[in-house]
């Protein structure tokens, strides 16, 4: 399955690049085929979750047609939610996973990465779709366009969206304004470290699907350092050959203020240069908050810690 490739002849040029032969920018396959390619195969959709009562309920409706068809489980893994997310998602169709009923016994630290890995746990399925659940009329074929690369391609094992991303600021909307980390730093970082990794348009994206075997094998970052940390431990074990990309159009979320944006990038930091075999301080960010007399205190964040081994070996030392 390759539709959407436009015809070059690499042949003459040599072997094809990866930006060429698992690249799809313009995906075509239906529900219908990916129903056919399944073959026994199983799907588990996560939505990993945190005070998102606003949106939860839109993501769900998206995806929630297809259960029972391409999709064979669809999970909200509350993140430890103080808002209406686990209420809101029950209502439009989703079942509800704490971090604490995903894995008993072992109490959640914070952050997406850990969410994330509990997932993998409280689902059975051979493929896994995650999608944020912040996000805005999303469209409904974007799970239908991740695991397309995974159903057709036992080579593959992740499978990245890309999109464009608009940047909404009180009532106006930029339209290519968003994805500011991406753009600012995980990119060009990435390139210098990586520059395999370098046309992965999103490698930070919430929007991406693995296999069990993949995402049950490796170890999970903390926080907002999981995407990176997944993406280069997949390229490290399988090569570019085992990663996908495909363009789910377009993305829209809530945009987080720039001093939010600031604390997820040092966490992203820290999981790149590790995964690159450089030290890092391992210090926090200072910020500096203004005050109302003009002036700014120095607040320090600490860095999430506590990475989280593959959940094949969890399941081993568990009596
Ligand atoms: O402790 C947390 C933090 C976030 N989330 C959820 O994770 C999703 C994404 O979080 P968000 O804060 O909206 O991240 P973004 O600002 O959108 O950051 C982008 O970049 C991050 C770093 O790669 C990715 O984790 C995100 O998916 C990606 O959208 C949302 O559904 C959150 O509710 C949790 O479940 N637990
Ligand atoms: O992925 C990113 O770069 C961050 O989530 C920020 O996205 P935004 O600029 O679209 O809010």
């Amino acid at each position: 399955m390759n539709p959407g490739h436009e015809g070059v002849v690499w042949a003459e040029h040599g072997e094809a690049p990866w930006s060429h032969t698992h690249t799809w920018d313009h995906p075509e396959w239906s529900v219908e085929d990916l129903v056919a390619a399944k073959n026994g195969r199983t799907v588990s959709v996560v939505l990993p979750a945190l005070n998102e009562e606003a949106t939860v309920a839109g993501v769900i409706a998206t995806i929630a047609p297809l259960l029972g068809t391409l999709v064979d489980e669809l999970i909200v893994l509350d993140s430890g939610s103080t808002d209406r997310t686990a209420e809101r998602a029950r209502a439009a169709g989703a079942r509800v996973v704490t971090r604490e009923d995903a894995i008993p016994g072992l109490p959640p630290v914070p952050g997406k990465g850990e969410a994330l890995w509990r997932s993998i746990a409280a689902t059975t399925g051979d493929v896994i779709a995650f999608v944020d659940s912040d996000l805005i009329d999303p469209d409904p074929m974007f799970v239908p366009k991740m695991v397309g690369p995974l159903l057709a391609d036992p080579d593959i094992h992740l499978v990245k969206g890309y999109y464009r991303r608009p940047l909404r600021t009180g009532d106006t909307q930029e339209p290519g304004g968003g994805g500011r980390v991406t753009e600012l730093l995980a990119r060009p970082l990435l390139t210098a470290l990586k520059p395999e990794l370098g046309e992965v348009g999103q490698p930070l994206g919430g929007e991406y699907a693995g296999t069990r075997e993949l995402l049950a094998s490796v170890r999970f970052a903390p926080g907002y350092g999981v995407e990176i940390g997944l993406l280069i431990d997949t390229y490290d074990r399988y090569g570019l050959a085992g990663i996908g990309q495909v363009n789910l159009g377009v993305r829209s979320h809530r945009n987080r203020p720039l001093h939010e944006l600031s604390l997820m990038s040092r966490q992203i930091v820290a999981t790149l240069l590790d995964r690159c075999g450089i030290d890092d301080s391992g210090v926090g960010l200072t910020q500096f908050v203004p005050d109302a007399d003009g002036g700014f205190t120095p607040y320090r964040t600490e860095l999430l810690r506590g990475e989280r081994p593959p959940i094949n070996e969890l399941r081993h030392s568990l009596p």
